[in-house]
């Protein structure tokens, strides 16, 4: 039990579940006779020095002292495979990641790493070693990684961390004061797509509100390509809360699909018999849902008393809304945006963007829709900077 505990680096006392016992009564995992071992981890690393004789081990640096796992260890592929589960994020707090890049971006944004399983002690090496002491560092086959690996071109490194807390991390400067809501992604691709547009487009944060998919998700990380580790996300938030997390004076705007310029032109017109397909009208009017149709997102669930979302004025993306501080929600892939979210931007004064698409065509994909929209926030933004640069310029105040 308590060799299992040490690799999932768990505290001593946890109640694992059923799977884990199954997996540590096959393990042959070497480990110190429980009692003494769990006395030991509630040593400090310092204090605690090198692993016992009893475990083969090696050095990657001062201080810096690894395990070597046993030729046949088969208990640490279970390990992997617990640690890539929901349940075990949710429980015990913590995330597996995987590959070196991701792993040196988590250490250098402060996540916590708990167990590193790794190939090859070079690699150890181009880590940051002060967070690497507080960890059990493994060394095991690279064609054992090989095995656990969820990666096409798998780089021999995983490790067990902290469930990073946004608050406690450091991120790059943001350079987009935009804060990017998620409503309802439940695709973990799309989700991870997302957050690599956000990073990549610089945005403050990202909501997630309940009913996202997990951002720890292993396909959430793959896709995010670091992101994890480069823009604050704040998660499984309820609509509730939503406004704490964000700047006073915010505009909250929707990504919307539902373009009501488009509804005059339902019909399909043959290719070549007319303009290029994309509207020339505007899609501004605010649009009042007919009663008895289909439940839209417009309708407002609160009656008369509340918000009236339907008078949630909508416009094309590439006209003048980003100002700053701005929120953009991006609706998920099933049921679009949810009356919450548009409660929320009629509350702000905020608009719904359409992206116009060929008729025929009902929506794009949400992360194709969030990153046009986050990069033509910074479009406009730096239109407006430059702009203002220009009038200094013309006219500079003299005195
Ligand atoms: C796949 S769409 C949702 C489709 C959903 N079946 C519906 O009809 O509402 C997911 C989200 O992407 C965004 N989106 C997709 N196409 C868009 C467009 N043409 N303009 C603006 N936002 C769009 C919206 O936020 C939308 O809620």
């Amino acid at each position: 039990m308590a060799a299992l505990r040490r690799a999932l680096a768990l505290p001593a006392g946890a109640a694992p579940g059923r799977r884990w016992v199954r997996a540590l009564r096959r393990s042959p995992v070497r480990v110190l006779p429980p009692r003494k071992e769990e006395a030991e981890e509630r040593r400090s690393p310092a204090e605690r020095g090198p692993p016992p004789p009893a475990v083969e081990r090696g050095s990657a640096g001062p201080g810096l002292w690894y395990e070597k796992a046993s030729p046949g260890d088969k208990s640490l592929g279970k390990v992997v495979t617990v640690a890539k589960s929901r349940s075990f994020r949710d429980r015990h707090g913590k995330v597996l990641l995987e590959g070196h890049r991701l792993i040196r971006d988590a250490l250098e944004a402060g996540a916590v790493p708990r167990a590193l399983f790794f190939s090859a002690a070079l690699q150890l090496r181009e880590l940051p070693p002060a967070p690497l002491k507080g960890a059990r560092l493994v060394r095991v086959r690279f064609e054992d990684i090989k095995c656990w690996s969820d990666l096409v071109a798998p780089q021999g490194m995983i490790g067990i961390f902290s469930k990073p807390d946004h608050a406690k991390m450091s991120y790059p400067a943001a350079q987009l004061p935009i804060v990017l809501i998620c409503d309802n992604i439940r695709d973990p691709g799309n989700l991870g797509t997302i957050l690599r547009s956000a990073a990549g487009a610089g945005c403050e944060k990202v909501l997630l509100t309940k009913g996202c998919v997990d951002p720890w998700e292993p396909k959430v990380l793959r896709a995010g390509m670091g992101a994890h580790f480069r823009v604050p996300i704040v998660a499984n938030l309820d609509w509730e809360s939503v406004p704490s997390n964000l700047p006073s004076g915010v505009r909250v705007c929707v990504a919307d699909n539902k373009d009501p310029g488009a509804q005059a032109e339902a019909e399909p017109t043959p290719r070549g018999a007319g303009s290029s397909g994309s509207r020339s009208g505007s899609p501004k009017a605010p649009v009042k849902p007919k009663r008895g149709a289909a439940p839209r997102e417009h309708e407002d669930e609160e009656g008369a008393e509340g918000v009236c979302t339907s008078e949630l004025a909508a416009q094309y993306y590439y006209e003048n809304w980003m100002q700053s501080p701005a929120a953009v929600v991006v609706g998920g892939e099933t049921h679009g945006l949810s009356p919450d979210a548009l409660h929320l931007a009629a509350s702000t004064g905020g608009k719904r963007l359409v992206i116009p698409v060929v008729p025929g065509v009902d929506s794009l994909n949400s992360a194709v829709a969030a990153a046009i929209v986050l990069f033509e926030g910074k479009r406009q933004l730096q239109r407006r900077r430059h702009k203002q640069e220009d009038e200094r310029q013309k006219f500079p105040v003299v005195g």
